[in-house]
């Protein structure tokens, strides 16, 4: 990665402080075996943080992913007033300052890599009526962010932003209208901004999601003593009302691990022979699950044991173990339940006979790189016969992939863990051009790779 022309101080520092990245790759070898345990849901541990810093009261977290974007919004809520204390690993108590009000911060509120962290963040300080500005690394900078700000005008929020892209500016201002918004874009991200600007409004705020997307903020929120009502609409999609000016009350959190990260251990496990892994403690909130469900159709050994409720969500022990996997067709309607997967379903699917067909993918082009893209380039490169169209990716498996390629990562870590994984099976090693960027959701990804046997080179 390059210091550029044009990087904010901060941008500058993140990619010195992760150095210039090599090349990097992990090496075939023994089958992958072993029991660890899931990193914190990313998702969950963005929501613990904000929610805590908006309620009365100290808010307890455990298990809270301590990976750079999760770290990033606790500096941003440190900066409007908040405090973040770490009792213990991924222990942390949280509580704002006397007086209860979010201040405006003194600098930039910076996100780095994180998308979920912004959106956010751009919803709470919206509902706070404080000014702040937002701002990203380069792969933030580029993604839209005009999907929250439309809606938070709509609520009377000034906001500058060129291009509606990052950085962006928030004016202060109180007396916010309640609104009724209809998605265009399946993104809890985007009903999420909206329903934490709207405990800052006067009346009832309604979302229209057409398409169900993942509902820990809803969860949380009620775990907070916000009510809110939820209310099927005919199509499968439903209506969010929730009513403006509802105190927070601080609660225990207890963050169940991430079934995104866990994604890339299980399918190591179903592409390395011989291997058989257990993942603990992963959240299979059925609005997360498309991608295990996806691999069941493909014929994967996978198994969700010991299944458990835990702080009001669905958690089990997922195991894998290598499998004759066959290509299946992955409808549109299952997007949602698997977004972030797609690059290691991808992986799996060149490993599997038979064509994979991946449909409506439009959001993988808007996030932390063009995901269809880089996948489509990165297998290609690798031997693989795949093809692309504005909103699908279709992968056709045969005896695995050739290897020997580096692949260019663009800033995203799904896409670093994805061909790092791809090269455990492949004839010959799968560089990756730099790995800094898996710190942004999973520090401890080579540390677990190794304890399930795997060697890593050049990290
Ligand atoms: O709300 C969240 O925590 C997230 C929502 C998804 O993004 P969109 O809302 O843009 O689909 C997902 O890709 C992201 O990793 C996390
Ligand atoms: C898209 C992702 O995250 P975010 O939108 O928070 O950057 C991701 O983790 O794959």
């Amino acid at each position: 990665m390059q210091v550029a022309a044009g990087m904010t101080s901060q941008q500058t520092k993140d990619v010195r402080s992760r150095g210039q990245a090599g090349a990097v790759s992990m090496v075939k070898g023994n089958p992958l075996s072993g029991v660890v345990r899931a990193p914190g849901d990313k998702s969950i541990s963005h929501r613990a943080l904000i929610l805590g810093a908006l309620a009365s009261g100290e808010t307890q977290i455990t298990g809270l992913l301590e990976a750079d974007d999760v770290l990033r919004t606790a500096s941003a809520t440190r900066a409007i007033g908040a405090t973040v204390e770490k009792d213990g690993t991924g222990e942390h108590a949280v509580w704002r300052a006397s007086g209860g009000d979010w201040l405006p911060p003194s600098r930039p509120l910076y996100f780095g890599n994180s998308g979920t962290g912004v959106r956010l963040a751009l919803g709470a300080v919206a509902g706070a009526g404080i000014h702040a500005t937002f701002d990203g690394d380069v792969s933030l900078r580029g993604r839209p962010m005009g999907r929250v700000l439309e809606p938070l005008r709509m609520m009377g929020i000034e906001a500058t932003a060129q291009d509606g892209r990052l950085p962006v500016e928030l004016h202060a201002g109180h007396g916010l209208k309640s609104v009724s918004v209809k998605l265009a874009t399946p993104s809890a991200q985007v009903k999420s901004a909206i329903l934490l600007a709207a405990l800052g409004a006067e009346g009832k705020t309604r979302v229209h999601e057409p398409v169900l997307c993942r509902d820990h903020t809803e969860r949380m929120l009620s775990a907070f003593g916000v009510s809110l009502t939820i209310i099927p609409d005919d199509c499968g999609g439903r209506f969010i009302e929730i009513e403006g000016r509802q105190k927070l009350h601080a609660c225990n959190i207890s963050v169940p691990g991430d079934p995104s990260s866990a994604a890339f251990l299980a399918a190591a496990a179903l592409i390395v022979p011989h291997s058989d892994v257990t993942v603990k403690g992963v959240l299979v909130n059925p609005l997360r699950a498309g991608f295990y469900e996806t691999l069941k159709e493909m014929g994967a050994d996978i198994s969700f044991e010991n299944e458990r409720e835990a702080n009001g969500e669905r958690l089990a022990d997922i195991r894998a173990k290598h499998s004759v996997l066959h290509g299946v067709e992955v409808p549109p309607a299952r997007a949602a339940s698997m977004i972030d997967e797609y690059p290691i379903l991808a992986i799996v699917a060149a490993y599997a006979q038979g064509e994979t067909m991946m449909k409506g993918l439009e959001e993988l082009r808007v996030k932390e790189s063009d995901r269809i893209a880089c996948v489509e380039a990165g297998l290609a490169a690798n031997g693989a016969d795949v093809r692309s169209g504005p909103d699908w990716l279709c992968v056709k498996g045969s005896n695995g992939l050739s290897g020997g390629a580096r692949v260019k990562t663009s800033h995203d870590h799904r896409i670093a863990m994805s061909f790092l994984v791809a090269g455990l099976s492949s004839e010959n090693p799968v560089e990756i051009d730099d790995a800094s960027m898996i710190a942004t959701s999973f520090p401890e990804f080579f540390d677990l790779m190794r304890q399930l046997g795997c060697s890593v080179s050049g990290e």
